[in-house]
């Protein structure tokens, strides 16, 4: 009897096991289905990004409402042209009908396209800025355009004061060559003009630091295409101040009438896309983003193809490029190259370089220049160094021009770089 008893028991708690099981897997597999639903809650946001519907979705309250999630860069099916399933396989999707990519290669959720809200700020125009700014760089430049001025317009210039000249100048991060060729310059200037004034000397050393900024170069943003939108990739190092410099080209590019897309594909760092898409909201600049760790590429692709979409003027991407290994860093930003080029050339590579870092900085643009060809160089934080000169060393390292400086953290402290007004500043009023 004990034994039928014991019997029954065990085949009861076998069934309850089993029952159980049954339904935790009938649960998960519903739920797995269930997140490719059209009409789960959240689904209106990454379809809006890739079935070429052009309104918007706005998170009602988080920010990282429908976006993909991390790691998705590292998806099996995953393959260098096709970021995150973005693109169908078989080759690039044409610009709106990414959606159309077979149901396995469709993320399940996409980049987040965040539309700006109200109040829309009006930012100062570009032209006149580095007027405007010229105040701060000359503080923090007095040391360099000083210096030397007082050096050359004493009455004995001796080789004492030739080496001071010269030390000035490499302190100053002009770098070794331009050194050398600025003190030969200067020398066979004042052997020619004997006896000078002050008022001699500074134009002497305006015309040589000018020479040497250049003053005939192309400096002009690549910030618009006929028939379609611009693309402008923003790299460097982080901290260097990319972000930051991405929403400031934004407001100097809204300031002139343009419209403007962001593509927050530092995607390395959730905050930077917040950033990003608080700068993009000043201005009433649409931001797209993907959540933290997803496929910068897949991030650009999005952006550009938003900007396209919309009609956009130019499509600012800011990205991660941190420097782990230069291997890496190649592939990423290679990466990032070709997968927008499927839609668009990108028109503008800028790399921005922290001039506070002094020779460091001509190490990372090193880094940079082989990883991906850069087009124009952003100094930011001139305002916090003496070290003018790095905008020549960096000039003459890369063949690059700089074209544009950053002169403080507001909201437009940065301006198109003019080697006259550069120049003037770095010596100061006349005397
Ligand atoms: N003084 C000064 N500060 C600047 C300038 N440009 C940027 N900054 C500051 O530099 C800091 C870093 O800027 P970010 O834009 O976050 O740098 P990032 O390169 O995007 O960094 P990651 O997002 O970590 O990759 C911020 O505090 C900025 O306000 C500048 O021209 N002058």
């Amino acid at each position: 009897m004990e034994l039928v008893i014991l019997i029954v028991v065990i085949a009861v708690v076998l069934v309850g096991m089993v029952g159980l099981v049954a339904g935790t897997a009938l649960r998960s597999r519903s739920r797995r289905g269930g997140s490719r639903d059209a009409d789960r809650p959240d689904a209106g946001a990454a379809p809006s990004a890739r079935s070429g519907v052009a309104t918007p979705t706005i998170p009602p309250t988080s920010p990282q409402t429908g976006a993909a999630p991390p790691g998705r860069s590292g998806l099996p099916g995953e393959t260098a042209d096709s970021p995150a399933g973005l693109v169908g396989q078989g080759g690039p999707a044409p610009a709106g009908a990414a959606g159309t990519a077979g149901a396995d290669s469709v993320p399940v959720t996409g980049p987040e396209i965040v539309a700006p809200r109200a109040p829309i700020e009006v930012p100062a125009p570009a032209t006149g800025r580095m007027v405007r700014l010229r105040a701060r760089l000359a503080r923090s430049q007095n040391a360099l355009g000083r210096g030397l001025l007082a050096l050359l317009s004493g009455d004995n210039l001796d080789e004492e004061a030739w080496e001071d000249v010269e030390a000035t100048l490499l302190v100053a991060d002009v770098g070794v060559t331009a050194t050398a060729e600025m003190v030969e310059a200067l020398r066979e200037r004042t052997r020619v003009l004997g006896a000078r004034t002050a008022a001699d000397a500074r134009l002497m050393l305006r015309d040589e630091l000018l020479a040497q900024v250049g003053t005939t170069t192309d400096r002009s943003l690549r910030t618009s295409a006929p028939d379609r939108p611009a693309v402008v990739l923003v790299v460097g190092v982080n901290g260097t101040g990319k972000t930051t410099t991405c929403g400031k080209i934004a407001r100097l590019l809204v300031a002139d009438g343009r419209s403007v897309v962001l593509g927050a594909a530092d995607t390395f760092r959730a905050a930077a896309a917040d950033q990003l898409e608080t700068w993009g909201g000043r201005v009433g600049a649409t931001t797209v983003r993907g959540a933290e760790g997803a496929d910068p590429a897949s991030v650009a692709f999005e952006a550009v193809k938003r900007g396209i979409d919309d009609g956009a003027d130019t499509v600012l991407v800011d990205t991660a490029g941190r420097l782990h290994t230069k291997v890496g860093l190649m592939d990423e930003l290679t990466k990032i190259k070709r997968v927008v080029g499927k839609q668009s050339p990108v028109d503008e590579v800028l790399l921005v370089l922290d001039s506070t870092t002094g020779q460091n900085a001509l190490v990372q643009a090193r880094v940079f220049t082989e990883a991906v060809d850069i087009t124009g160089v952003v100094l930011t934080k001139l305002d916090g160094t003496a070290k003018g000169g790095i905008v020549i060393a960096v000039q003459r390292e890369l063949g690059v021009p700089v074209k544009l400086i950053g002169l403080g953290e507001g909201p437009d402290d940065l301006a198109p770089f003019e080697p006259e007004a550069f120049v003037d500043a770095l010596l100061g009023e006349p005397a």
